[in-house]
């Protein structure tokens, strides 16, 4: 019992402090300090950095892969937040239905390709996270063997942005899932991918 309750209190600080990395990656992609203070947050930076690697693991800590599953079974109103732990994946919770997924995101700086747009690779990230965490929720160990997007009009950065996926077809082994996302009602991209269930288990 006292394991798992540190247990829980480090996952939480671990993810206050990814929470923490992220507001810092965006605050020192578009800062306007001037050189001295540039210099001298830098400096406390790299010390923080110096104190957390440490003690270090090789890879990035990963969800409970059946904690997708566990939310779909809950229903719509349960929350999955994809890669907790990791501040470079596109920070997104998605809420399942018996045949979909939906999820409310906004887009930041970090993210534009194209001016004041997001990059059309981070909108692939997200299509394929929509799809591929919608197998898992289904209980299905499957990776994506193609992905289609088709990009309609500019994803825009700083809006509310609606994302949604579903089932196409099944087919043995073979999954077809579709996904889009939505600004203001109106579809800017939209994703078809063939997912292939793998033969061993996990
Ligand atoms: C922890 C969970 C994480 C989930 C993350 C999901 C999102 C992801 O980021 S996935 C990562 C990106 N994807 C990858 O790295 C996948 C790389 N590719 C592979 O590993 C393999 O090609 C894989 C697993 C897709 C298929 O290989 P394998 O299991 O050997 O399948 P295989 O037996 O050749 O084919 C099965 C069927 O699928 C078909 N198929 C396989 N690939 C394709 C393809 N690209 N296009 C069309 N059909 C295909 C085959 O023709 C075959 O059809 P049929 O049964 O009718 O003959």
């Amino acid at each position: 019992m006292r394991a798992v309750e540190e247990e829980t209190d480090h996952r939480a600080a671990t993810l206050e402090l990814i929470e923490a990395t992220r507001e810092l990656m965006l605050a020192s992609a578009t800062t306007e300090m001037g050189l001295a203070e540039l210099h001298s947050a830098t400096e406390q930076m790299r010390a923080i950095t110096a104190v957390l690697a440490q003690r270090r693991r090789p890879r990035v800590l990963r969800g409970d892969f059946d904690a997708p599953a566990r939310a779909r079974a809950i229903g719509p109103e349960a929350g999955y937040r994809l890669f907790p732990f990791h501040p470079v994946a596109f920070p997104m919770e998605m809420h399942f239905s018996e045949s979909g997924a939906r999820a409310s995101v906004v887009a930041n700086a970090l993210f534009e390709g194209p001016r004041e747009t997001v990059h059309g690779g981070f909108v692939a990230h997200i299509l394929d996270c929509m799809l591929g965490t919608l197998m898992q929720a289904r209980g299905t160990l499957a990776l994506t063997a193609s992905l289609e997007i088709t990009y309609h009009r500019r994803t825009p950065l700083d809006e509310p942005l609606e994302l949604f996926s579903r089932i196409v077809e099944i087919d043995g082994r073979k999954t077809i899932a579709e996904g889009w996302i939505e600004h203001d009602g109106v579809r800017t991209a939209e994703a078809r991918g063939l997912f292939i269930a793998l033969k061993e288990t996990r």
